[in-house]
């Protein structure tokens, strides 16, 4: 046995160590989900600050994480880039209202990734985050289940923590989904609901305070909470880096879990040509296959009105930037 010889190990590239990027490194050591942890950012001293804190704290984590701060030379043995760099939204601002300020800084930096030959997964969490993942898979030329969006993890999450917390039962006993763009035209997935293998529909006769008018009502809070929060505390960050750990640990333990990531659509749910959040098996090659749900006719116009409205956004966002 060659004992000079080096195992590989895991390695993460975190491009934009901002509130999402630093909260998303803070998780990922708690969790120890990868040996190698790589940050860069635009302000490097932040970036130099975050990687000296991180490893202060390493004692205290299930396993050591070797953690710096690096540079794009970084990504050429790393397993997953994963990015929250660029602008957040302002309290009133919509997430698509970032397109042509983010797509500009995805531009350069997925230019200076493969500049350094990766050929890993991407990871995609900057807003808006289906098209900023589309033009990730553009500009890097990677094979399509090799780039990935958070998509509507974290609103696939806040559903079914607001769906327990209705129902008075544990969220890992609320099994349904938030699909379509991540953002204000997002869809709840009723028809596939259940709490232990009831459908919604006929869990709610088992309490007379049980209405159905709540849950709509607990849709709209799902699919605002992003503006509450922003609101309340300028941004939102720990949800959605709870949110890209587990997709990193289904990618790096190679575990075919089912999450709502943003995948492409080649013909699934009639859709095409298009980076949307629907439940995806994910393991070490990225996305496995799409789960093809039966949605009801309403769901399956809700999404197509989804995937219309970011194609309308982002079609000229990208012809603009490619020319
Ligand atoms: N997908 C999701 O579910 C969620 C997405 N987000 C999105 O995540 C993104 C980041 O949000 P925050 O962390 O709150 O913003 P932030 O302003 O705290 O951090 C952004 C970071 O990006 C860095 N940056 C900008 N341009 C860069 C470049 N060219 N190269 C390297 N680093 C660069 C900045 O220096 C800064 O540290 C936003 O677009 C936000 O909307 C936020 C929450 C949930
Ligand atoms: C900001 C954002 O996209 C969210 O919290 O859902």
């Amino acid at each position: 046995m060659n004992m000079n010889k080096k195992e590989k190990v895991n390695r993460v590239v975190l491009i934009g160590a901002g509130l999402v990027g630093s909260s998303y490194a803070f998780a990922l050591i708690n969790q120890a989900v990868t040996e190698e942890l790589v940050i860069i950012d635009l302000d490097k001293e932040k970036a130099i600050g975050d990687a000296m804190d991180l490893n202060h704290g390493k004692a205290f984590a299930p396993s050591s994480t070797n953690t710096w701060y690096g540079d794009y030379s970084d990504c050429e043995d790393a397993d997953i880039v994963c990015i929250c760099a660029g602008a957040n939204q302002k309290p009133g601002e919509t997430r698509l209202d970032l397109v042509e300020k983010n797509m500009k800084i995805f531009k350069t930096i997925v230019d200076n990734v493969m500049e350094k030959k990766f050929d890993g997964i991407f990871l995609i969490a900057t807003n808006p985050v289906d098209i900023l993942t589309h033009a990730t898979q553009v500009f890097s030329g990677l094979p399509k289940e090799r780039v990935i969006g958070s998509g509507t993890t974290l609103d696939t999450a806040r559903f079914r923590f607001m769906l327990s917390d209705y129902f008075n039962v544990a969220t890992q006993n609320v099994h349904a989904y938030i699909i379509g763009e991540h953002g204000d035209t997002e869809l709840p997935v009723w028809s596939h609901a259940t709490i232990g293998g009831v459908p919604v529909a006929k869990y709610l006769e088992t309490n007379e305070s049980y209405t159905p008018e709540d849950l709509e009502h607990l849709f709209e809070d799902v699919r605002d909470a992003a503006y509450q929060i922003i609101q309340k505390k300028g941004a939102t960050h720990y949800g959605i880096a709870m949110s890209l750990v587990r997709i990193t640990k289904a990618i790096l333990g190679n575990e075919n879990s089912i999450l709502t990531v943003s995948t492409y659509l080649d013909g699934e749910y009639g859709e095409r040509e298009v980076y949307v959040g629907v439940p995806t098996i994910v393991n070490r090659r990225g996305v496995e296959k799409v789960l093809e749900m039966e949605l009801s006719d309403v769901e399956q116009q809700q999404l197509r009105h989804s995937v219309k409205t970011l194609k309308e956004t982002m079609n000229p966002a990208l012809e603009k930037i490619t020319q």
